[in-house]
């Protein structure tokens, strides 16, 4: 039977969902329960990753360090992670998780930036962290561009290479050429990250495990930016039947969302219409409530907001331009009256 590493970032992309406002103390409960189901590792934190609290992407409700000293306390098997995008975090914010209790770090960037993170990867590996790689907007660009920037993190030291779909914005096939051509040529793992703006981050992870990916992420309730993540009950369940095994106890994870991760949330986890324009659009996943909320100050639509978004080619972090782009368009329409 293979055997398929489940990351699990209901903790981190699903601070996001819930305008990055669970506690320390829910944080540990949530950690707590994947710990005792099994789940292989968790990443904690802002939405945005370490440094992410801050007025442009929005305040985590408490400091940093609180969320992983209050989930390394309660984990006893389980890998506690985190995710770093270089600009946003620093080398000092990852000593600070890492006097904390974190393991591994995802140092993400831009598909086509992974010469940003060379020295985060290397500072991790330095120091004895798990380091990945994470391609972040990987619909953007072409397999042999994703291949080149993987080669380029794996020759940093990373020992794993993920390639993410941030946008939610891939189909089965992109996933499949993407995963297989990075699979077949580097030595290290493989993973998938997906999220569900076109309904298909389930089916996109097993195409992804298909093509070659041995690592995959979830989150409880499909909870992350946009229309979420790959849901981490339904994933257990999918790969249970499909005969690989992940070390996931499926009643303890549907228990967990029933019973704890369900009351956190702050809305249904739907493919609403914001969520599919994000991946119709193939713009990113987390810009979903501040164009929602930029689009109610402006008086204009927020599909709008985010159809021009993907138009402009913006990447993950631009979210200053989500109120130029409303003002424009409020201007558009006025000029039109
Ligand atoms: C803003 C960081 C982002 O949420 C990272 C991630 O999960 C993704 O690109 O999908
Ligand atoms: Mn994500």
């Amino acid at each position: 039977m293979k055997s398929i590493r489940i990351l699990d970032s209901t903790l981190r992309d699903g601070m996001h969902a819930v305008s990055h406002q669970l506690t320390p103390a829910q944080m540990a409960i949530v950690a707590a329960k994947l710990d005792e189901a099994g789940v292989d590792s968790i990443e904690v934190g802002h939405g945005d990753g370490l440094g992410g609290s801050s007025c442009q992407y929005g305040f985590s409700r408490a400091p940093e360090a609180e969320y992983y000293q209050a989930v390394a306390q309660v984990l006893t098997k389980t890998r506690l992670a985190v995710l770093l995008i270089p600009g946003i975090g620093t080398v000092e914010d990852l000593e600070m998780a890492m006097a904390h209790g974190v393991k591994t770090v995802r140092v993400a960037t831009h598909v086509t930036e992974a010469d940003t993170g060379e020295q985060h990867i290397k500072f991790a590996k330095a120091h004895g962290l798990e380091a990945i790689g994470f391609l972040m907007m990987s619909h953007k660009a072409p397999p042999a561009k994703v291949l080149e920037q993987a080669k380029l993190f794996a020759s940093y030291g990373a020992d794993i290479v993920y390639v993410t779909d941030s946008a939610g914005a891939m189909l089965p096939a992109d996933v499949a050429a993407r995963i297989s051509l990075v699979a077949g040529a580097l030595s290290i793992p493989v993973g998938f990250h997906a999220h569900n703006n076109l309904g298909l981050a389930v089916g996109n992870t097993l195409a992804a495990i298909a093509a070659g990916a041995t690592i995959v992420d979830a989150s409880v309730c499909g909870l992350g930016a946009g229309a979420g993540n790959t849901q981490l009950e339904v994933l257990t369940a999918v790969l249970d039947k499909a005969g690989y095994h992940t070390g996931v106890d499926l009643y303890k994870v549907m228990d967990l969302a029933k019973d704890v991760v369900e009351k956190l949330m702050h809305r249904p986890q739907t493919v609403n219409t914001d969520a599919l324009a994000i991946g119709y659009a193939g713009a990113y996943g987390s810009f979903l409530l501040h164009s929602r909320r930029a689009a109610e100050r402006f008086g204009v639509d927020s599909r709008d907001i985010l159809l021009e978004l993907g138009r402009r080619q913006t990447v993950g972090g631009q979210e200053d331009l989500i109120i130029d782009v409303a003002i424009e368009l409020a201007k558009q329409r006025n000029s039109s009256l």
